[in-house]
């Protein structure tokens, strides 16, 4: 598990000084795959730097499996910093050594015997998909092959924790989804707790299970993936829900709005149990409303299913307030839409 409590961190130069992290509290339970997401600036980095304890915060405690990390001597702190892999955006791969000898170095430096390190290196490789790539050089390789060989090599000393910064952003789509099936199943077959730093929303949607929305050193929005999509509460977060969920009214439907106390303009998000029921179906038996629905999305989360739809509902001013309280009451997400 990883616990951050009322984390600060600022920079000092010279006369000025930058708060990079401002009272960040963070809870990762073990086995999670946690996202942070952020525009640039936003302090993504200087948070994962922090459980790597390359840097140290200027308030707070950074707790990991239970332990202050600020209470383990410089020698404690290099052996448990073997527990934590990592894996970065442009690789970080040493171009002059072999992939195989890529995936040793960890095991190396740790001293380990040759025939134990053959064997690991083997293994990882063929978890990986790379077993007919250990004698080449990371030149020789693509994009996504040399991100596999970094996994390969983070998870050399069977660290319990992945750190990712923005692991998927200098690949292609393609590339970036086989990238995250393999941490994915990485997550799966290890339990390995996995804190994944990125700007695309793509990202959060496709592994994570939790995610914390960043701006500005601080940790605006938190929660289960699928509640965050489907109820956004911050501007920046809804404009991040906006790049996976298009759910503006498309133009041509805009003029089939009417307006009046006998309408209203809705957008309903259907999450979890609300997904499965025939909650519209019932709506309309019951209340006796006329719903023209505007726009309708299906994304998947996961093994979860977000739908959302816009849609017009037309009654009489008492029936639509019955009809919202209906839909709340059946878990969807009732919002009001504004058709300009
Ligand atoms: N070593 C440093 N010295 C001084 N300021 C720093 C340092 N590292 C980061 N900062 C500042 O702290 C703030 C947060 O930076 P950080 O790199 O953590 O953001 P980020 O969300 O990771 O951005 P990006 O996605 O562009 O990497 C920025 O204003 C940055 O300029």
């Amino acid at each position: 598990m990883i616990e951050l409590k009322n984390i600060t961190k600022v920079y000092k130069r010279k006369n000025t000084s930058i708060t990079a992290l401002k009272n960040v509290d963070l809870k990762i339970e073990k086995g999670e795959i946690f996202g942070v997401i952020g525009y640039s600036g936003a302090g993504k980095s200087t948070l994962i730097r922090l459980v790597n304890y390359l840097e140290k915060p200027t308030e707070g405690q950074v707790i990991i499996e239970g332990t202050d990390l600020s209470s383990y001597t410089t020698n404690q702190l290099r052996e448990k910093k073997k527990d934590i892999g990592m894996i970065f955006q442009h690789f970080n791969l040493l171009e002059s050594k072999t992939v195989f000898d890529n995936v040793a170095l960890p095991l190396v430096l740790s001293k380990r015997k040759k025939q134990e390190i053959n064997e690991r290196v083997n293994e990882l490789l063929s978890f990986v998909g790379l077993e007919d790539k250990a004698k080449n050089y990371p030149n020789e390789l693509s994009g996504g092959q040399k991100q596999r060989v970094g996994i390969a090599r983070a998870l050399a000393s069977n660290p319990s924790i992945l750190l990712c910064d923005e692991a998927t952003s200098a690949l292609d789509p393609q590339t970036t989804d086989s990238i995250l099936n393999l941490l994915k199943k990485i997550n799966e077959e290890y339990n390995i707790t996995m804190l994944i730093i990125t700007h695309e929303m793509d990202v959060v949607k496709q592994i994570c299970h939790k995610v914390a929305v960043m701006e500005k050193g601080e940790i605006i929005e938190q929660g289960p993936v699928i509640e965050l999509f489907g109820n956004p509460q911050h501007p920046t977060t809804k404009s991040f829900v906006r790049t996976v969920i298009k759910n503006e009214i498309p133009n041509r439907v805009k003029q089939a709005i009417k307006t009046g106390e006998n309408h209203r303009l809705l957008r309903l998000d259907f999450m979890n149990q609300s997904t499965s029921e025939p909650v519209i179906n019932e709506m309309i038996e019951s209340i006796g409303v006329k719903i023209n629905i505007l726009y309708a999305n299906t994304t998947e989360i996961q093994e979860a299913l977000l739908v959302t739809m816009i849609v017009q509902l037309e009654a009489e001013a008492l029936q639509l307030d019955e009809a919202v309280r209906f839909l709340e009451k059946n878990h969807v997400v009732v919002k009001e839409v504004r058709s300009s």
